[in-house]
């Protein structure tokens, strides 16, 4: 690192940074690490070159970068294996010599006895993946002196891999600024949050330490469907909210209608939006200013006994387990003893600090201040999200904390080969323990044999981890169609929850099935709005509302259930709309649905792997469709094959494999075409390997062609 350092020279510190962003994703294969915070550098390999393009058409709206996760990497972290001294001295000079600081890093900055809660600001940028909200953070930091001025406007910030395909923010980060306003000098944090609701667990336990959150928008695309998302949250989290145009710059932008759609939408009033490009600087000095003016100061008590929650964690190699906390009450100190309440378990405190953008320690925190707290704690399952911690033998009353997510979206992870079952196991455990989120079982499946059955929060999180899977494990995975829970109210008043077809109970002892359904927000050009109604209804939904932001744009409101969005339904919206339509959906609910259960048999026998849950309206037509999918990929066999969907032991759909013909290439299922055609590849190297059901062999491709894509 030290000679990269060098060599690197003059050059700035976010260009720095994004080396060390660029050198992790390469080394994700070997190492048990965060990958926010690992640094050691090597030269980039071919396998990222290799790394293949993703589908951005899957991703509606989801075109955009992330910025804060990289600015957090740690260069001292990798440099120092211990603990820090816990002297009293100021934290730039315990930093390690080849550390990479900002140019002006001023000492006394970091003494944060001098930044009361009347001089701290918690804020957050809330917008539509694309309206800019890196590019805003990137000029907020250059402003502060955090990083660098870069002179091209470019992002110069290197990201996960995946984010910058797929254009969101995972994880939330945070990061400390310093900024002069009126002769003051205010320390206001910036707290990132992931853009998208998949992710509103994470969305909300960031917001949770803030005051205050910039609703950024398109000037030119005005508001979209996750800039309703998001706004709903930052809402329900009391926050003030500062409304902000962005790309004023561009010939297209059309402020005043823009401000009109949000004073109708969110009620703001027109004078209270600022109006700036992130990319031109134009008018970025005002935005801070209003940070400060309309954002309440954090409202602890720095005298009370020592309140803090924990907000966020994650695993750094050197350091062990770093969490992010915000100081709710009283002050903390290197040194001091602290309990958490969710466990009970106490720790010393080995380090404090800010992320600005390194990691800086600091021997104290104070009221209302942002920062990260190291101790011994071995795994982040010991810093729980939403903890309350407090002094040793000082209990304080717990926050509120944040609810555990279920998991809403289950599907199969089987390795491309079982003699790679190996391999993914341990690159599945590595993922998982940087994102508790993700719910693994074991699992087996007839066809494709020893496998894993993993929950998420919603199809993003799915995708984000099947695609850092692939591309940080270099895992060849097969990837089963989406699958949601449903739940079955027995007549004895038990509630079941059904996560696989395997768990569908005896109907005789269910008294109503239920399925979880979603409000989805629509926003589209209203030309579209016929066929989009049709979309709708074909999926099941019922329409919640219709109104126009404008002359032009249309939202939409459906309740949608969960299981009909899953598979294709942003693909379709994004078709739907030529492209100009988004959609977002809120938090799950169960209701009441008339469900069954849809086996598949061949010559009379049940292929288990092949059941699906389905509602009962979709039965028929999901039958017809495998079984002649099932036709046309099973190669002809000695006898007859009848191919049949059944329901209990009712037929309601049949195909027959009668003769000899050439093997036909799998109907496309989701995914890339290079991911299709890297899977194609691998079929046929699989095509040997027929299982067995009953009598009737089966190919690997066959199960895929269904398995795959389920509608
Ligand atoms: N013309 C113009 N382009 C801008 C402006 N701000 C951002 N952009 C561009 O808009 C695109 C998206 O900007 P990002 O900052 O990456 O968007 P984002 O909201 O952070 O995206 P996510 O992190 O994925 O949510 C980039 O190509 C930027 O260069 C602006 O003020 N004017």
């Amino acid at each position: 690192m030290q000679r990269w350092t060098q060599q690197l020279g003059a050059v700035s510190t976010s260009r720095v940074l994004a080396c060390f962003r660029a050198s992790t994703l390469l080394h994700h294969h070997h190492h048990h690490q965060q990958m926010r915070h690992h640094v050691t550098l090597t030269a980039p390999t071919p396998r990222q070159s290799r790394l293949r393009a993703i589908d951005a058409a899957r991703a509606v709206g989801l075109a955009g970068r992330p910025t804060l996760r990289a600015l957090s990497s740690n260069a001292a972290g990798a440099q120092d294996h211990s603990p820090k001294p816990t002297t009293h001295e100021p934290a730039a000079a315990t930093l390690p010599p080849q550390a990479i600081t900002p140019k002006d890093l001023d000492p006394a900055r970091f003494d944060m006895a001098k930044y009361p809660p009347r001089l701290v600001r918690n804020f957050s940028i809330v917008a539509h993946i694309d309206h800019g909200k890196s590019t805003l953070a990137d000029r907020l930091l250059e402003v502060t002196g955090t990083i660098e001025r870069n002179k091209d406007n470019k992002q110069v910030l290197d990201k996960l891999q995946v984010e910058r395909e797929r254009g969101i923010t995972v994880k939330a980060q945070s990061v400390s600024m310093f900024y002069k306003n009126k002769g003051e000098t205010y320390l206001i944090n910036l707290i990132d949050t992931p853009g998208h609701v998949d992710f509103s667990y994470e969305v909300s336990r960031s917001l949770y330490a803030c005051q205050g959150c910039i609703l950024l928008v398109d000037a030119a695309q005005g508001i979209q469907a996750q800039t309703v998302a998001n706004f709903m949250l930052a809402f329900d989290s009391n926050l003030s909210i500062v409304p902000v145009l962005n790309k004023i710059d561009l010939l297209h932008a059309d402020a005043a209608r823009v401000t009109k759609q949000m004073q109708s939408v969110f009620g703001t009033e027109p004078e209270e939006a600022l109006r700036i490009s992130a990319k031109t600087n134009l008018g970025i000095d005002q935005v801070l200013p209003a940070i400060i003016d309309r954002v309440p100061p954090p409202s602890g008590n720095p005298d009370a006994p020592p309140k803090v929650l924990l907000f966020d964690s994650w695993y750094d190699d050197f350091r062990g387990v770093v969490c992010l906390i915000a100081v709710v009450d009283g002050s903390l100190k290197v040194g001091e003893k602290i309990t958490s309440v969710h466990s009970g378990l106490s720790y010393e405190i080995l380090e404090l600090g800010v992320v600005s953008p390194e990691r800086v320690s600091t021997t104290e925190l104070h009221t209302g201040q942002v920062g990260y707290l190291i101790t011994g704690m071995r795994s982040t399952s010991e810093a729980r999200i939403g903890d309350t911690l407090h002094l040793f033998q000082k209990p304080v009353e717990a926050l509120p904390g944040f609810k555990p997510v279920k998991p809403m979206v289950f599907a199969g992870v089987f390795p491309m080969e079982q003699a790679e079952f190996d391999d993914l196991r341990k690159a599945i455990e590595k993922l998982t323990l940087n994102d508790a989120s993700v719910t693994v079982h074991r699992e087996s499946s007839v066809a494709l044999g020893s496998g894993f059955r993993l929950g998420f929060h919603g199809m993003l999180h799915m995708d984000v981890f099947q695609q850092r899977l692939e591309q940080e494990y270099d895992a060849n995975v097969i990837v089963t169609s989406p699958s949601v829970p449903f739940r079955a109210e027995m007549r004895d008043g038990e509630i079941k929850t059904i996560e696989s077809p395997a768990e569908f109970p005896d109907t005789s002892f269910v008294k109503q099935f239920q399925e979880p359904v979603v409000i989805g927000t629509l926003v589209f050009p209203e030309e579209h709005l016929g066929a989009m109604i049709d979309l709708c209804q074909r999926s099941r939904g019922e329409q919640v509302d219709l109104s126009y932001l404008d002359e032009t744009r249309v939202m939409l409101k459906y309740r949608l259930p969960l299981c009909e969005i899953v598979t294709d339904f942003f693909d379709a919206v994004k078709g739907v709309t030529s492209g100009f339509g988004s959609f977002d959906y809120d938090e799950p609910t169960f209701v009441p649905s008339k469900l069954v259960k849809l086996d598949i048999a061949l010559n009379d026998v049940n292929c288990d792997a092949l059941s699906v849950i389905l509602h009962d309206s979709k039965a028929q037509e999901h039958a017809k469709s495998i079984c002649e999918r099932l036709a046309e990929t099973i190669s002809r066999q000695m006898f007859e094959v009848a191919i049949q969907g059944r329901i209990h032991s009712k037929v309601i759909a049949r195909a027959t494999v009668k003769a000899l013909r050439k093997n036909v290439t799998a109907k496309c299922y989701g995914g890339d075409v290079s991911r299709k055609k890297k899977l194609l590849d691998k079929q046929k190297e699989g095509k040997k390997k027929m299982k067995m059901i009953g009598s009737v062999e089966l190919s690997k491709e066959s199960f895929l062609s269904v398995i795959s894509k389920a509608r």
